[in-house]
């Protein structure tokens, strides 16, 4: 349903003195990605990694400087406006103004798509009952919570009945009630047959929601799978270790060798800066415990906390880049 090979789009960064040169962003470096019918896909990375870029390129809102992409069976360079046909796209913030009602806001939506007068009030009743909007229907959007504006958003994605939808971070800024509401909606997108492209910088997000996820970093797709399958990846169990401040490279030298250890990072277990701790990738965590803890004992070091913990889709991203997504800018 989206095809892509080599996609990618750079910016130049205007000078912000005279004596400053301008600088090229190459957002997005060559993406090749293949989403099937009716899967929600995730696109999932820190803070600039290239997800808007990918998703408006996608969406034929900003030109790819290289590369083909075919959505819903319509070319993307050559053929746009078929695509915007085909595909429903929701901005980061959303599309709906303060002083319209929802009601107001799907039946224009579905005007402007051209859809006739008398199907565009039945389609938008029949959105606003299966997004559950009906009781605020006829009410000013600013008097709206968040979750109820979400879904607003999404229902205008959609009114036109696209193949695809894109949805950029749905869930940001939302409290957990209405985020999974904005889950189920998608869910239930996807039981209707809809393809779902959702970008996020949410670990659980990608998690709970994905049939598959591509993990992007620096413009690039660092891996790429279902969450089962890239977590599986890091086989075995993750040990967080706390330790008092000062002691963490002392700590690291004792484990370092220990033969149940694939992988140590020096990183405190919460991500915090300045606090000291070790994540500790091992065979088998029950087993692992007691033997480190004897070491570290032998090292004259005490642990604050020791959690064991099944590896997340975090764990992936560090172990390929050597970062963390939580703890990226
Ligand atoms: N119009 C632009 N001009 C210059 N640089 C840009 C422009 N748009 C994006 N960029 C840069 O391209 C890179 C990718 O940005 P993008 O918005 O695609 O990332 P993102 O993964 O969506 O991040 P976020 O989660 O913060 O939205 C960033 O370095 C960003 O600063």
């Amino acid at each position: 349903m989206i095809e892509t090979q080599g996609l990618r789009k750079s910016f130049q960064s205007r000078k912000r003195r005279r004596a400053e040169s301008d600088t090229t962003v190459d957002a997005v470096r060559g993406i090749d990605l293949s989403v099937g019918a009716g899967e929600i896909f995730g696109f999932l990375g820190p803070n600039g990694a290239g997800k808007t870029t990918t998703l408006r390129m996608l969406a034929t809102l900003i030109r790819p400087d290289g590369g083909e992409a075919r959505i819903a069976g319509a070319d993307l360079l050559a053929d746009p406006a078929e695509v915007r046909r085909r595909i429903g796209y929701v901005a980061q913030g959303g599309g709906t103004t303060d002083n319209a009602s929802a009601r107001e806001e799907l039946v224009l939506q579905a005007r402007m798509y051209g859809i006739g007068k008398a199907q565009a009030l039945q389609r938008a009743s029949d959105a606003l009952k299966s997004f559950d909007l009906t009781d605020y229907a006829d009410r000013h959007c600013s008097t709206y919570s968040g979750g109820q504006r979400r879904r607003v958003d999404i229902a205008l994605g959609v009114i036109h009945e696209p193949k695809v939808l894109f949805l950029d971070e749905p869930t940001v800024g939302l409290d957990p009630p209405s985020r999974s509401q904005v889950w189920e909606e998608i869910r239930r997108l996807r039981t209707e047959g809809m393809t779902v492209f959702v970008t996020t910088h949410y670990l659980d997000e990608a998690d709970a929601l994905c049939d598959r996820v591509a993990i992007i970093d620096h413009g690039g797709i660092v891996a790429e799978g279902t969450p089962e399958s890239l977590k599986r990846e890091i086989a075995g169990d993750v040990v967080l270790v706390g330790l008092p401040t000062g002691t963490s490279a002392a700590a690291a030298e004792a484990l370092r060798g220990e033969p149940y250890l694939h992988r140590l990072e020096l990183r405190s277990p919460t991500g915090a800066e300045g606090e000291d701790g070790l994540r500790l990738y091992v065979e088998n965590g029950a087993a692992a415990i007691p033997q480190l803890l004897r070491t570290l004992e032998g090292a004259d070091i005490l642990p604050d906390t020791v959690q064991l913990q099944r590896p997340s889709l975090d764990d992936v991203f560090l172990a390929r880049t050597g970062r963390s997504i939580a703890g990226s800018p």
